[in-house]
């Protein structure tokens, strides 16, 4: 497995100068283009690394399939899917246009922006720091790393630019899709994509949800197993953004990719897996991590269908 690794990752660092760093939110350009890391946990909790496993990035959009998780716990299937739809919208990640021509309004699915800040506008407290407190805790739960933390400079960075889903936020108030305070919703969106991890975290989460949320070390049920086919699902038809259809195509893989460069992938019974690789293509997915995923999928024959 070592040297699968190696060869994977120095076959994906020739695709890095294709894509770029992403720029939108000023603070993530500040990562390294040419870093690569991988990270896979098998279902005997065997662990191998490789290249930069543990550089920090933010998980950004992959924390969508953690606040899904954790919205579907908190309330109804049946509530929440009458707030966000099941639906791929074929439209880049932060597309504002459907909440005006779908015919419900409701955005499409929770993996996209719009439909993220619903399940993240779910998640129950009764207060914004219990809500925020709640979140970490249950991130730091399914990544089993109770040193994971909010980098505040990456969620400034975004709450002063994020002008776009603060649109998007507005709107859906408006169309009675979130209630309350848009901008406190806001806030928890911002702090949950802010939050700082490496691949052997993103492995854990796979492994996790690959396990239908059992703990493989102590047995604890983490997330209830109807949640987490739910979740793996929505990776497998909106994970990679406007590429999710190719990307099952040729990987096979549920897998949820996020602009901080991470991707998490989640093999049924089999195993977890981060990449990193902050260069990124054109719709936003690590170029890197979408090599080695492919690669690994082949060679080791990973593909679910
Ligand atoms: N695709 C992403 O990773 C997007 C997350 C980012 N925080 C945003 O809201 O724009």
């Amino acid at each position: 497995m070592k040297n699968i690794l190696k060869e994977v990752l120095e076959e994906s660092k020739k695709y890095t100068e294709e894509g770029n760093v992403a720029s939108y939110i000023p603070e993530l350009k500040k990562a390294n283009r040419d870093d690569v890391g991988i990270c896979i946990i098998d279902r005997y909790n065997n662990i191998y690394t490789e290249g930069n496993y543990s550089t920090k990035f933010t998980i950004q959009s992959i924390s969508k399939v953690i606040v899904l998780a954790m919205a579907l716990m908190d309330n109804d299937w049946s509530y929440v899917f009458s707030k966000v739809g099941m639906e791929p919208s074929g439209d880049p990640f932060n597309s504002i246009m459907k909440l005006e021509t779908n015919d419900t309004k409701r955005p499409n699915n929770p993996m996209i922006n719009a439909g993220a800040i619903v399940t993240t506008s779910l998640i129950k407290g009764d207060s914004a720091e219990e809500k925020e407190a709640r979140m970490l805790n249950f991130f730091r739960k399914l990544a089993k790393n109770d040193s994971l933390q909010i980098n505040y400079d990456v969620y400034k960075s975004e709450k002063l630019t994020g002008d776009r889903n603060r649109a998007m936020a507005y709107l859906l108030k408006n169309d009675g899709f979130i209630t309350g305070d848009v901008e406190e919703v806001l806030d928890l969106y911002f702090k949950q994509c802010s939050i700082e991890v490496d691949t052997v975290d993103l492995a854990r989460i796979g492994i996790n949800l690959a396990s239908y949320g059992v703990d493989i070390e102590t047995g604890e049920r983490l997330i209830r197993k109807d949640i987490s086919r739910m979740v793996k699902t929505f990776m497998v038809t909106c994970g990679m953004y406007d590429a999710s259809g190719e990307f099952a195509i040729r990987t096979g893989i549920p897998a949820k990719s996020g602009v901080g460069g991470g991707i998490v992938a989640s093999v049924p019974n089999t195993m977890g897996i981060g990449v990193y690789g902050p260069a990124l293509d054109k719709k936003g997915n690590s170029v890197a991590g979408i090599k080695i995923l492919e690669d690994l999928s082949n060679r080791l024959e990973l593909n679910i269908f």
